[in-house]
């Protein structure tokens, strides 16, 4: 294996079966700093590469390095630098907020005074007031959220992996989770693997995503890359007739795509440093463009095809059951407008 230091995570050939099931299959990945995008379909294996990452279960097979550390030799070091939110609930009933997070500073080696300091810090940043000193099985899902949250910081983790930390929260209350997800990216230099169904959430703070579906890797790259179209394409908003620009750009040998209910063109071949090309074009044609901007893949284009494809492969090998829907049904979209960024 050639380990290369700028990764934070790098294993290979990670196989976790459970009886008949492979939940991961041979998967190899290497993750780089920054946030990572978790991506896939329910029973894709997220968790299960999470708690493997983590040393919570053992896998068939598979070796490598997270942050510093031998992958899966040292799992209790790994651990100790590592702040996890798990997708379910963990609190202990009969304590409040900060004897919670108190009590998890301290099992991560903080002494008494330090433990109580940092873990009002956390709550602090993770927007608690007064109900820091309520019990918290009286907590809405959104609190329990935000408590789960300051868990996973009050070690100062290098590295912060969230399963599904945005689940169950209202839009002001996930549009704050995000934030605070992307200023400890940008202010804390921490890393963060976020594992969700959510894909606006993704666009909104991830740098990196990874795609599981049936437990292989199918997918891992810059978000910016991914999004980026095979051929570099123009997307343009027209005011009138576009025949003439569609004309005159294939006489200069580029094609072109119309949507008469958006009204927007799409011309191939073109960079965002050529647009003088399409303003010369505009000229001659006497079109009026009212906006124009490079074409992206969606995100959920992209995530279907990738889940639209196993789900093919599965029901090629008579493996897929009643799940015709797998790769939509995999997509929550939350409430508020989707592409608003914290
Ligand atoms: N303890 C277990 N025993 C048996 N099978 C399991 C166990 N945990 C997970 N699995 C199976 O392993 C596969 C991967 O599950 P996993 O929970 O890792 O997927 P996931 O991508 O996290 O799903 P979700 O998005 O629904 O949380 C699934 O088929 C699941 O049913």
């Amino acid at each position: 294996m050639i380990i290369d230091t700028e990764n934070i995570i790098e294993v290979d050939h990670v196989t976790k079966r459970y009886g008949a099931v492979d939940a991961l299959r041979d998967v190899t990945l290497k993750i780089p700093p920054g946030v990572t995008g978790l991506l896939g379909p329910n029973g894709s294996g997220k968790s299960t590469l999470i708690k493997a990452l983590l040393g919570l279960l053992k896998t068939q097979s598979g070796s490598g390095r997270v942050l510093d550390f031998k992958w899966p030799r040292d799992g209790q070091l790994i651990r100790d630098s590592i702040g996890y939110l798990p997708e379910d609930d963990c609190y202990i009933a009969g304590l409040d907020g900060i004897e919670s997070v108190r009590l998890m500073a301290e099992l991560s080696g903080l002494s008494g005074k330090e433990a109580l300091r940092r873990s009002h810090e956390m709550m602090d940043f993770c927007g608690f007031g007064e109900e820091r000193y309520r019990e918290v099985e009286s907590y809405s899902t959104g609190m329990r959220q935000k408590l789960k949250f300051a868990q996973s910081l009050v070690h100062d983790p290098r590295l912060l992996i969230l399963d599904e930390p945005t689940t169950g929260l209202d839009p002001d209350q996930r549009l704050a989770m995000l934030k605070r997800i992307r200023n400890l990216a940008a202010e804390h230099s921490k890393s963060i693997i976020l594992s969700t169904h959510i894909l606006s959430d993704v666009r909104a703070v991830c740098d990196h995503v990874v795609i599981l579906v049936n437990g292989q890797l199918r997918m891992a790259d810059s978000l910016e890359k991914l999004s980026r179209p095979i051929e570099p394409t123009m997307h343009l908003s027209i005011i009138g007739d576009p025949n003439d620009i569609v004309r005159v750009a294939s006489e200069a040998g580029h094609a072109s795509v119309w949507n008469e209910e958006s009204r927007t063109l799409k011309i191939a071949g073109i960079n965002p440093d050529q647009t003088h090309l399409i303003w010369e074009w505009a000229e001659q044609s006497e079109t009026s463009i009212r906006a124009m901007e490079p074409a992206v893949n969606s995100l959920e284009k992209i995530f279907i095809e990738v889940a639209a494809e196993a789900t093919i492969a599965k029901a090629e090998a008579g493996d897929l059951g009643n799940d015709r829907t797998a790769p939509i049904a995999a997509l929550e979209r939350p409430s508020t407008d989707d592409r608003r960024g914290p």
